[in-house]
């Protein structure tokens, strides 16, 4: 049987995992040239169809098999009368069987790699593709540096050169893509951290393969996008009530912090929560009400006001503005003996990575790379070079759920294939924005979602927010406020949604 589109359109795969579909489909297919000449094909395919217009192409070739695509590119672009140059490093030859073939089918240019590349229309990259396993040296990085500063747009080839496949970091020079084919099937590593800053648009060629090559071969990862949420966000009975939509407790704002909890709750009524309380210091309560009258506001001086506070709610976010003095230690100390679905942010984090309680379980935390470091005992550049394995070792390390924040935001959890937020922008990244994540995840908690999928449905439901304002009014300047009304259009909304551009 063949198909287009994949069994599992989420799916994302590691190379070790791609390696083995690569062998079964050639096993199937008898000849793994063939599906050299596929992916060449369907990747000049693409090219005229994004670029029809183009006559000079240049194909930058590496010595491995993405450089045999790369000329089987070439050969196409060459039958179809275009002007087409390969350009490749000294001493970058075709290294194995499967591309020198397909190298002596081209019959056009050839030019070794001095300072610059040629005039051209397009660029194809067809330098690394899954084998790229080290840090550029100073030729290959000067070559990735040419392409970049060139004007033509470039297509890669399965990945941008430079970037690593599996994790989504550069350790030196990466290729600066408008577009990105991928071949067989979708790449983690493609899809979260500096990676994004590289792919482009991202397609799939499927190369017509049969669903079988991925008997037995689990996805590395899971993408989300703005189409899921109606997986978890049906509309609601009829005869709902406010109880039934449960209750947020929003813990934080000390002195000088008030808006981040008041951003938390308002998140939390905008996402649904049927009530909302907020434990702060006495002087935001009359601020947050008059801005929120809908929340219920307590001064937490009175520890019998917290007990039953704790005691009502359904699901509690901690962390918002909190502080690390006494008064946020002792908070976070209640809400973590509370044994209630749990979310923890920002200070909370702070607080549990120099005294690190037992969560309860199925608690989710929600770091950004600098709080993720600080809980993992090691540095940010070390989180983001592998934000899978980082979101994996705190879930391990603290027995949660994690929301890894950041391009590309990474959801994990043991036992669960980790998810990765297909959304999102860069005018996130502003004071604030952390505290509308925590307000949206307690209140798909408070509704009865399990950790996981709270921590998931959130994260997506908050990158779409972002990107819905965004698209109204632009990246720079865009205000936590501002994904308030679109976290309600986002929780509601119909079943379709157009797919992002990744
Ligand atoms: N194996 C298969 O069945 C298929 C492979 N295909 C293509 O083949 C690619 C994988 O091919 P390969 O495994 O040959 O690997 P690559 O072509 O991605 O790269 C490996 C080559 O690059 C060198 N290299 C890696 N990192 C380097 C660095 N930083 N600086 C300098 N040299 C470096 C390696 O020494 C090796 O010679 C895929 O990404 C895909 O494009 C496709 O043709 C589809 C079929
Ligand atoms: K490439």
């Amino acid at each position: 049987m063949s198909f287009d589109v994949i069994p599992f359109a989420g799916a994302l795969h590691d190379t070790a995992s791609l390696r083995r579909i690569e062998a079964a489909a050639a096993r199937s297919l008898g000849d793994s040239h063939e599906l050299m000449r596929r992916a060449g094909q369907s990747a000049w395919r693409e090219l005229l169809a994004v670029w029809p217009q183009a006559q000079r192409v240049v194909v930058v070739c590496g010595p491995g098999n993405n450089g045999g695509d790369g000329y089987v590119l070439a050969q196409h672009a060459q039958q179809a009368g275009r002007d087409v140059q390969v350009v490749r490093l000294p001493g970058d030859a075709p290294r194995g069987d499967l591309a020198r073939r397909a190298a002596e089918a081209y019959t056009g240019r050839v030019v070794e790699f001095a300072q610059s590349l040629p005039a051209c229309d397009v660029i194809v990259d067809a330098l690394f593709g899954i084998g790229f396993s080290r840090a550029p040296d100073d030729a290959t990085r000067a070559l990735i540096e040419a392409v970049n500063a060139h004007p033509a747009p470039v297509l890669a080839l399965d990945v941008p050169s430079g970037v690593d496949a599996d994790r989504g970091s550069v350790p030196g020079a990466a290729v600066d893509a408008a577009r990105t084919v991928e071949f067989i099937a979708s790449k983690s590593g493609l899809r979260t951290g500096a990676a994004l800053d590289h792919v482009g648009t991202l397609t799939l060629a499927t190369l017509q393969l049969g669903v079988d090559v991925f008997d037995g071969i689990a996805p590395q990862a899971e993408r989300i996008a703005p189409v899921d949420l109606p997986r978890w966000l049906a509309p609601r009975r009829r005869d709902s009530h406010k109880g039934s939509n449960g209750r947020v407790l929003c813990i934080g704002g000390e002195h000088g912090s008030g808006g981040a909890i008041m951003l938390c709750a308002q998140a939390a009524l905008r996402s649904g929560a049927g009530l909302v309380e907020v434990a702060t210091r006495e002087r935001h309560i009359a601020p947050l009400l008059s801005r929120l009258p809908e929340a219920m506001a307590h001064e937490v001086g009175d520890a019998r006001a917290l007990h039953d506070a704790l005691d009502r709610a359904d699901a509690i976010a901690v962390g918002p503005g909190l502080g690390q003095q006494d008064w946020g230690l002792h908070l976070y100390e209640r809400a973590v003996a509370s044994a209630k679905p749990l979310l923890l942010d920002a200070d909370a984090l702070n607080l549990l990575a120099i005294r690190p309680f037992a969560l309860p379980a199925d608690a989710v935390i929600t770091p950004h790379p600098g709080e993720a470091a600080r809980l993992l005992g090691i540095t940010t550049a070390q989180v983001q070079q592998d934000r899978f394995a980082a979101a994996r070792a705190l879930s391990e390390r603290y027995a949660c759920v994690v929301v890894l924040k950041g391009a590309g935001t990474v959801v994990a959890a043991a036992h669960e294939t980790p998810r990765v937020v297909a959304a999102g922008n860069p005018g996130m990244a502003v004071g604030g924005m952390g505290d509308v994540l925590s307000g949206v995840i307690a209140a798909l908690r408070a509704q009865g979602m399990n950790a996981f999928d709270a921590a998931s449905c959130g994260a997506l439901l908050h990158a779409a927010a972002g990107d819905a304002a965004a698209h109204e009014g632009g990246e720079r300047g865009l205000l936590p406020s501002d994904l308030m009304p679109w976290l309600r259009h986002f929780a509601n909304r119909d079943p379709y949604v157009p797919e992002p551009m990744r």
